[in-house]
């Protein structure tokens, strides 16, 4: 155990008194950053262990971790000291999500805004939309075309958005459902440039994209003035039908819920897509594992749940969605034998803790069954964060993954293209499968 963790210890703290790093200029750690995002990380481990500091010239220090200690060390940190909302404003998250998404708030305002939606995404309220999840698959798996090469990624996004659309929002107006379906998907598909650099804000296309977002915004207002006045809110299921009628802050304000709902489908379309994209994509090069878990299903077998749960958190561990879970220092702040001071980026690289060989045996290994046994470690599988800002939709997430490889699996085979894996390609803030899940559909 630990090679590296000695390491992080042993190596002596840079000249400012943080963990060690390149001392080679901001500006080309800045550039290996945006354009080599993982090996260069991958990279800094090796040399410098699990504790390391980058220099960027937007976000300045960067200290990434990766060790379950430090990991613990950061999610247990006192909210309102490591800030996640202040580092997510600072990326500029706030121009697509609006100013009071909870994804930007800190403190007493990010408190009251996750509580009127958390209970919404409770695992015992988010899994009655299992029969509603398979039928939404099942309508998208009946269209694919059979014996042809197929690119998986595009109808995960169908399905997510429909997740979205039916589970989340709950819109039931046709010619409303018709325009969201056809606005959301561009909504969620923001440039990445504008959002960060105010400078470039006035270009056409962002202008476009805001003319986007302002049509989307006045559908979600007319959508939750139709809810108000519906007779079944208090049976309805879905998230919005729930926050209104759980009475809590947030019921009362159109602009926060529209907020919302926007946040909502920008944080959980294309992860939830891409993660359904990346298990089959994983699983086409397994064949063996996919035949397996279709032997369960055609016999019943009662531990078919615990393998579909196993294979989803294997596939979300070795392949990496979100790349970066990250909090800004508000005060300075002690991580292990590190004093930071204020305004350092504390940063958690899903892909390094995931692959580190100190938290997995054969990290590289695509291992279905790696957790049916032993459940992961809260802070050496942090797909989804960890702490107080732990993503509220993760159990819609993985439900929505087990029901759609279920529905997938139960109705067609899948062949691979040809045996290269996919690489992964940076698009918008996931990483997708580079050739989009390319595979042979053929009819069981
Ligand atoms: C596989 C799919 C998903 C992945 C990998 C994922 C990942 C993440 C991560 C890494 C965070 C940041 C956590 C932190 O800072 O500690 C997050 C936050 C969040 N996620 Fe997810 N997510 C997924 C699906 C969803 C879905 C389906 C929804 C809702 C429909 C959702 C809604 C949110 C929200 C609202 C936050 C902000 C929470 C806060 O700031 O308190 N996510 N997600």
């Amino acid at each position: 155990m630990g090679e590296s963790r000695t390491l992080a210890v042993r190596r002596p703290a840079s000249h400012d008194g943080l963990p060690p790093g390149p001392n080679s200029p901001a500006l080309l750690q800045t550039v290996m950053l945006a354009g080599r995002l993982q090996p260069y990380l991958d990279s800094c481990r090796r040399r410098y262990g699990d504790c390391f500091t980058l220099r960027t010239l937007s976000w300045g220090p960067c200290v990434f971790v990766s060790s379950p200690e430090l990991v613990k060390a950061v999610f247990a940190a006192d909210p309102n000291v490591l800030r996640a909302g202040e580092h997510s404003a600072d990326m500029g998250l706030g121009e697509v999500l609006g100013p009071t998404s909870l994804v930007v708030q800190d403190g007493e305002e990010h408190r009251r805004r996750r509580h009127s939606v958390s209970a919404a995404f409770q695992g015992k309220a988010v899994r009655h939309s299992a029969d509603e999840i398979a039928e939404i698959a099942r309508a998208e798996v009946a269209r694919w075309p059979r014996d042809t090469p197929v690119a998986l990624l595009e109808p995960m996004q169908s399905i997510a958005l429909e997740v979205i659309l039916r589970i989340v929002i709950g819109v039931t107006d046709e010619t409303r459902t018709r325009r969201l379906r056809a606005l959301l998907p561009r909504v969620a598909s923001f440039d990445r440039g504008p959002m960060m650099w105010s400078g470039l804000r006035k270009t056409p296309s962002w202008q476009r994209y805001l003319r986007i977002q302002a049509e989307a915004r006045e559908l979600l207002t007319q959508e939750i003035a139709d809810r108000r006045t519906r007779t079944d809110l208090a049976e309805r299921t879905d998230t919005l039908s729930m926050v209104l009628s759980g009475g809590g802050d947030l019921a009362e304000n159109d602009v926060e819920l529209v907020d919302l709902l926007i946040s909502l489908l920008l944080a959980g379309h294309e992860t939830s897509s891409t993660g359904m994209a990346w298990a089959l994509e994983r699983l086409v090069q397994h064949p063996e594992a996919m035949h397996r878990i279709q032997a369960a299903a055609d016999l019943g077998d009662p531990s078919l749940e615990a393998q579909l749960d196993s294979l989803v958190r294997e596939a979300l561990r070795i392949r990496t969605i979100t790349p970066i879970t990250a909090r800004k220092a508000a005060a300075p702040v002690r991580l292990g034998p590190w004093n930071l001071p204020a305004g350092v980026n504390v940063m958690i690289s899903a892909g390094l803790v995931h692959m580190s060989p100190d938290n997995y045996a054969a990290p590289e290994e695509f291992r279905p069954d790696r957790f049916l046994n032993d459940k992961p470690d809260p802070y050496a599988w942090v797909p989804f964060g960890g702490g107080a800002r732990r993503c509220v939709g993760a159990a819609l997430a993985l439900l929505e993954m087990k029901e759609v490889l279920r529905t997938v699996l139960a109705e067609v085979d899948l062949h691979r293209v040809d045996d290269r894996s996919e690489r992964s390609r940076l698009r918008h803030v996931t990483f997708m499968p580079d050739r989009g899940t390319r595979v042979v559909v053929r009819q069981r």
